[in-house]
């Protein structure tokens, strides 16, 4: 998972190499050491995640393909301490639920929500509006960018969720959102592919037919950091076993948008539900 492991940390650290399982979530994710690794100043002005390259795209293709009454809501399933989902699908949504299995990350996010410090959001804006196709945003533009996410989430809410469940989230049981998202959180949590297509199928039943399904998921590869020093299992998937699961819960994947980043190990794709 090139786009999640720097590797001259993982080799300083072979001599520990302890990887942490599905079940360990809660006891050992950390979500501050997390969003240093990736979110951070530096880690952004290093090598950006690939997922502010998709989403952009993907929330783009939304606003030209979707009605503003068809896409009112959106959950993130997963969303870890993250709220760059918010960000890059601020001006598609009306209301924005982000959802996480680890109590300590939806602390971050509530805290983010009350102004209190958890990461400075800023640099991943800025990639987010170079993408877009925006001049490098000025300190306003970016507080603006910034409140606005946070204005959907206030509206729609930030929840526990555990994929393994039916109800993926307790609190939207019984409800359908316009949009799932849910970037490298299966094959985190999931051990083999009988639970990763039982966790799609339960994923599933948050999204309204004719809703759309983004997924970012690594490609090939057994273990990411979570931080400098904490490494996860990955369930190891082919892009193969992933449309097969994807076609199997009723995703039009035929008529997906996709992006393969070899080089990267990920794969991005935006599917409606038939
Ligand atoms: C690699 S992180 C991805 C976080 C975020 N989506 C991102 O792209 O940065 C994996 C996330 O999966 C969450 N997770 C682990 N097990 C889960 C489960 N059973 N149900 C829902 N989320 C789970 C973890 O808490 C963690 O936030």
């Amino acid at each position: 998972m090139s786009t999640l492991i720097d590797p001259t940390i993982t080799e300083s650290s072979d001599a520990q190499h302890t990887v942490l399982l599905p079940e360990d979530y809660v006891k050992k994710f950390d979500p501050d050491e997390y969003l240093q690794f990736y979110f951070s100043r530096d880690a952004i002005e290093d090598g950006t995640r690939v997922s502010l390259f998709a989403l952009p795209v993907f929330a783009q293709l939304m606003l030209q393909t979707m009605r503003p009454s068809e896409r009112e809501t959106l959950l993130d399933i997963g969303a870890g301490p993250t709220v760059y989902s918010a960000l890059c699908f601020r001006d598609v949504a009306k209301r924005v639920h982000l959802s996480d299995f680890v109590d300590r990350n939806l602390d971050v996010l509530r805290k983010w929500i009350r102004h209190e410090e958890t990461i400075d959001w800023v640099p991943t804006i800025k990639v987010i509006n170079r993408t877009e196709g925006g001049p490098t945003p000025t300190d306003q533009v970016c507080i603006d960018v910034e409140e606005k996410a946070r204005g959907l989430v206030k509206s729609g809410g930030i929840h526990f969720a555990d994929v393994h469940q039916m109800d993926v989230v307790p609190e939207l049981a019984g409800k359908k959102v316009d949009i799932l998202v849910s970037i490298f959180t299966l094959e985190s949590a999931c051990r083999n592919y009988e639970e990763y297509c039982k966790c799609v199928t339960n994923m599933m039943r948050h999204l309204r037919s004719g809703g759309r399904f983004v997924l970012g998921s690594v490609l090939e590869d057994d273990e990411y950091n979570s931080g400098r020093k904490t490494i996860f299992h990955l369930l190891n998937l082919s892009e193969q076993m992933i449309l097969d699961a994807l076609v199997s819960v009723g995703l039009d994947v035929a008529n997906a948008k996709k992006y393969v980043l070899d080089g990267e190990g990920v794969m991005f794709i935006m599917a409606t539900k038939l």
